[in-house]
């Protein structure tokens, strides 16, 4: 994060000054180096079990979520994204295993600190009746409101952008249930977004959105990571937007991870039959340069004996 390294960057110009401070000015070579204290991940979850009353859907998950990218969970419907970001955002505890938000356990954190950290946008929420698309992006606020000291032209002025950034700014008096399901979905992104933090979880956030609405997204949430550093976790139904956006993709099956890499690495044919038990063919196409999937059901046999479509170049 641009504001962390800038505080990282004055402690250890205050560090150097405390420990050299003093000394003459020929000697300093001959100290040792303050060493630089490692940033602990933002977030991370260490050998997760996870599931619900006896029935296990974690089965020992080890995942970090690199700070500043845009990373994006993929797997088949079941295999327990949902319940990885779920148990990520302190939603769901673990049967066993540590989810450590910025180097501490998450669970001994307080809830107002974990919401100023982390936001969730889980899969369908829904809003309580009559409510405006403003007073739902205005729930995302939450978390920065005190009794005693309330900061009104911050949390406008983040109410106003997260609109702006999703969209949904035409829409601001109507109330959320008279909206489409694409639209409502938008105004959910924009809660999120309110909220500012870092960290940003979202479950299947382009459901309900037409094509063009989705690219739009992905393209705020590839600025989000790479101009803003925010970092975001994001579970996603689409291979193909997957692989044109991601910065690390993690294919999940069967409650565990199977793969994790750069898309060139791990989006390749043999790991989408693996996952998913899709035949496919995975293709660069020539304009964007990006990689796209190409199901290819019954003539799968044939089609991977083309070398031209068979490997992934990088
Ligand atoms: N609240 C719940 N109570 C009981 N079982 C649940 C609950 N939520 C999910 N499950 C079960 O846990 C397993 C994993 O579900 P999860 O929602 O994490 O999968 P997913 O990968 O997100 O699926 P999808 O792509 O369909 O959204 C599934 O078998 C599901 O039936």
């Amino acid at each position: 994060m641009q504001e962390g390294s800038g505080k990282q960057a004055r402690f250890i110009e205050n560090e150097n000054f405390l420990s050299y401070g003093l000394v003459p000015a020929t000697t300093p070579t001959s100290r040792p180096m303050p060493s630089i204290p490692a940033k602990p991940p933002r977030l991370t979850g260490e050998a997760l079990c996870a599931g619900y009353d006896s029935r296990r859907v974690l089965d020992g998950v080890d995942l970090t979520v690199a700070e500043g990218k845009l990373t994006i969970l993929l797997g088949p419907n079941g295999s327990g994204k949902s319940t990885l970001l779920k148990t990520l955002a302190r939603t769901l505890t673990p049967s066993a295993g540590r989810v450590y938000l910025d180097g501490q356990d998450i669970h001994r954190r307080n809830t107002r600190e974990v919401a100023q950290r982390l936001g969730i946008l889980p899969q369908g929420p829904s809003a309580p009746e009559g409510l405006t698309v403003r007073q739902l992006v205005g729930m995302g606020r939450f978390p920065h409101r005190r009794l005693w000291r309330q900061d009104a032209e911050r949390d406008a002025r983040a109410i106003r952008e997260a609109m702006a950034h999703a969209d949904v700014t035409e829409f601001a008096e109507r109330s959320v249930d008279a909206l489409s399901g694409g639209q409502r979905q938008r105004c959910w992104i924009a809660m999120v977004l309110a909220q500012e933090t870092d960290l940003i979880l979202l479950d299947e956030p382009t459901t309900f959105l037409d094509l063009k609405v989705q690219v739009d997204l992905l393209e705020l949430l590839s600025r989000l990571a790479h101009e803003h550093g925010r970092t975001l976790l994001v579970v996603l139904h689409d291979l193909n937007l997957a692989a044109a956006y991601a910065d690390t993709l993690v294919m999940m099956r069967d409650g565990a991870i199977l793969r994790q890499g750069a898309p060139r690495d791990v989006f390749t044919a043999a790991n989408l039959k693996a996952v998913f038990d899709l035949d496919a063919n995975v293709i660069r196409d020539p304009h964007s340069r990006r990689l796209v999937c190409v199901p290819t059901p019954g003539v799968h046999a044939a089609a991977t004996s083309s070398p031209a479509i068979e490997g992934v170049a990088p």
